[in-house]
C-alpha cells in the first residue's frame, strides 16, 4: 500500500479542498460577468476601487459589504489583480480601498473586446457553459455511470436531467437557445480570427468549401470574408438552416451529413466529430471523402486532440471530454483514436497542428 509523508498529506488536504470547491470557481466567474465587473474595471481605465465598482454595478445596499469577498476570491484565482493598500496609506484612520485590475483572463470578458484589434468577448461563451441545464446535467454523472440502462450512450446525463438532449431543450426554451448560440458564436469568432490570422495556409488552393454542421454560418462567413475567392456553403439540418435569410455571402444547404455532402474542394468540420461515436465519425468522413476531389481535395477538422504535454492544456482537453460525456454521446480523442477513424474512412494521410493551445487543426487528404 502506498504510504505518504505528513507533508504530502497536508498538501493533499489543501488540494482536496480546492477540488471539492471547484464548482465555486465557475459560479463566481458567472457572477462576475452577470454583475458586469470586467466591464466596470475596463471603463474605469483598467483600475477600479471598491467605490468605483459599487457605482458602476447594480446591487442592493445590503449586499454591498459582500463585494470585497467576491473580489478577493476572483483575485485569488487570477481573474482580477488586486493592489491591497499599504497600512501607511491610511493616514486618516480610514481603511483605503484596494484597487482591482484586469488580468488577461478578465480582459477576454470585456464587452468592447473586438475593438482596437482585440478579440471578441468570451463572456457569452462562459454564460453558455454555466447554465442551469449544464450544471444540473453534470450532477447526474454518478447516476448515469451506475445505471445499467442498456443504451447508456443515448441516455446521457443531460437526458437523465432534462428528459431530452441539448437540442430538445433549445427547442423548448428560447432563452437557452439564445444564450447557447451567443456563446458558441463568441467562441467561433475567436477561433476563426485565430485560424485565419495564423493558419490561413490551410485554405490555399481551395476555391469551394462546405462547412458541414456549420450551424448559422459564423465560421463560413469569416472564411468567405477573409478569402472572397472561396465559394463557401453551410450544410446543416433543415431546422437550423431553413429559417436563415440569404445573406449573399454564404449559401445555406439543408441536408444530412450522414447521407450526402455536396461536391467541394474542401470540407470544414468544426466541433462536429466530438459529438459522435467512432462508427458515426467514420460514416461522416466517408461522405466527406466522396465529396472532395481525389487529387487536391481536403477535409479540415477543428477539434481537440487529447494529449497536450502542458498541464493546463491537458486539463482543458479532458474537461471538454467530460462535457461531451455529460451532454452528448460523443468524446474527445487522442491522436491514436483519430488516426484509426481517418484510416477506417479511407484517408491515406493527414497533418495535425495545435491551435489556440488546446484545440487542433487537422488537414486530411484523400
Ligand atoms: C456542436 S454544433 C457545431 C456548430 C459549428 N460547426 C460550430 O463550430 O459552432 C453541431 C452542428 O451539427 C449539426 N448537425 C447535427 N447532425 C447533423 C446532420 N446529420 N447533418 C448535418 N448537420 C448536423 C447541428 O445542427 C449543429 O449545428
Ligand atoms: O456545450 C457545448 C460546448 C461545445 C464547445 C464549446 C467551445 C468549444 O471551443 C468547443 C466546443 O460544444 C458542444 C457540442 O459540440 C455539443 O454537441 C453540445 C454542447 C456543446
Amino acid at each position: 500500500m502506498a504510504t505518504f509523508s505528513n507533508e504530502e498529506l497536508l498538501q493533499a488536504h489543501t488540494e482536496l479542498w480546492d477540488l471539492t470547491f471547484g464548482y465555486l470557481k465557475s459560479m463566481a466567474l458567472e457572477c462576475a460577468i452577470k454583475l458586469g465587473l470586467p466591464n466596470a474595471i475596463h471603463r474605469c481605465g483598467g483600475a477600479a476601487t471598491l467605490p468605483d465598482l459599487l457605482d458602476a454595478i447594480s446591487v442592493p445596499e445590503r449586499k454591498k459589504a459582500h463585494l470585497p469577498r467576491l473580489m478577493r476570491f476572483l483575485a485569488a484565482f487570477g481573474i482580477f489583480t488586486v493592489n491591497a493598500p499599504a497600512a501607511e496609506e491610511c493616514a486618516d484612520g480610514e481603511k483605503a480601498s484596494a484597487v482591482y485590475g484586469l488580468t488577461p483572463v478578465s480582459r477576454l470578458l470585456v464587452d468592447d473586446a473586438g475593438a482596437n484589434g482585440s478579440c471578441g468577448s468570451l463572456s457569452p461563451f462562459v454564460l453558455s457553459q454555466t447554465t442551469r441545464y449544464h450544471v444540473k446535467a453534470a450532477m447526474h454523472l454518478p447516476e448515469w455511470f451506475m445505471s445499467d440502462d442498456g443504451a447508456a450512450a443515448v441516455a446521457m446525463p443531460f437526458r437523465m436531467a432534462h428528459g431530452t438532449d441539448l437540442w430538445g431543450v433549445m427547442g423548448r426554451d428560447p432563452k437557452m437557445n439564445q444564450v447557447f448560440n451567443a456563446g458558441m458564436g463568441s467562441d467561433t469568432q475567436l477561433a476563426m480570427d485565430f485560424v485565419i490570422g495564423n493558419y490561413g495556409d490551410v485554405f490555399e488552393g481551395v476555391t469551394s468549401l462546405v462547412d458541414v454542421g456549420g450551424g448559422t454560418g459564423s465560421a463560413a462567413r469569416a472564411i468567405a470574408r477573409a478569402f472572397p475567392h472561396v465559394k463557401c456553403s453551410v450544410l446543416d439540418l433543415p431546422n437550423v438552416v431553413n429559417s436563415i435569410p440569404p445573406d449573399g455571402v454564404v449559401e445555406y444547404i439543408s441536408g444530412d451529413m450522414m447521407s450526402s455532402i455536396p461536391n467541394t474542394d474542401a470540407v470544414f468540420l468544426k466541433y462536429i466529430m466530438h459529438d459522435w461515436n467512432d462508427e458515426d465519425c467514420v460514416k461522416i468522413l466517408t461522405q466527406c471523402k466522396k465529396a472532395i476531389p481525389e487529387s487536391g481535395g481536403k477535409v479540415i477538422i477543428i477539434d481537440i486532440v487529447v494529449g497536450s504535454p502542458l498541464k493546463a492544456m491537458l486539463e482543458a482537453q479532458v474537461s471538454f471530454d467530460l462535457l461531451m460525456m455529460v451532454i452528448t454521446a460523443g468524446k474527445e480523442r487522442d491522436e491514436h483514436e483519430w488516426r484509426k477513424i481517418f484510416m477506417d474512412a479511407g484517408f491515406s494521410h493527414y497533418k495535425t497542428r495545435p491551435i489556440l493551445g488546446f484545440m487542433a487543426i487537422t488537414e486530411l487528404y484523400a
